[in-house]
């Protein structure tokens, strides 16, 4: 399923989005997080149109735990994609949900100018480029230059 058309550039369009957001709240809804009582999801669109969502995912071992927004990438790359536009984040917070530096570091190591919508649970939205929440980052282009 083609949730957006691969061949434009533009970011995802109005029922695109609305999808994207409508799967990261529904991912939401799946997070196992039974010690911080703080669930999150994920949706990420990529390139050719497809969405893979993630949740956290908490272990009795705390510092196993799983952050939604990495999930969504792990499955993505796992299945063979590797190309991102967007990634739309939901939580129960009253204020936008950020993404922790960990996910911000592994976002940029596929790019830094795709879109995180950064939600409330209220609907409302705003839109971050990578490149804004991770000024000055480390790649991996960074690799070839020493
Ligand atoms: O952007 C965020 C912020 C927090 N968490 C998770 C990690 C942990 O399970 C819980 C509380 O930090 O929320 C995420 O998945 N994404
Ligand atoms: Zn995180």
């Amino acid at each position: 399923f083609q949730a957006w058309d691969p061949h434009c550039s533009l970011p995802p369009q109005p029922k695109c989005l609305q999808l994207l957001l409508r799967r990261c709240r529904e991912a939401k809804d799946c997070a196992y997080c039974p010690y911080s009582r703080f669930p999150v999801g994920a949706a990420l669109l990529t390139a050719n149109g497809e969405i893979f969502s993630g949740c956290n995912v908490e272990n009795a071992c705390y510092s196993l735990g799983m952050c939604a927004e990495r999930a969504a990438i792990l499955k993505a790359i796992s299945e063979g994609h590797t190309r991102f536009k967007a990634m739309a984040i939901a939580s129960n917070m009253s204020d936008f949900i950020t993404p922790c530096g960990a996910c911000r570091q592994v976002m940029r190591e596929f790019g830094t100018d795709w879109d995180i919508y950064l939600t409330k649970p209220d609907g409302t939205y705003i839109v971050k480029t990578l490149r804004e929440l991770l000024p000055l980052s480390f790649g991996p282009e960074d690799l070839q230059k020493a």
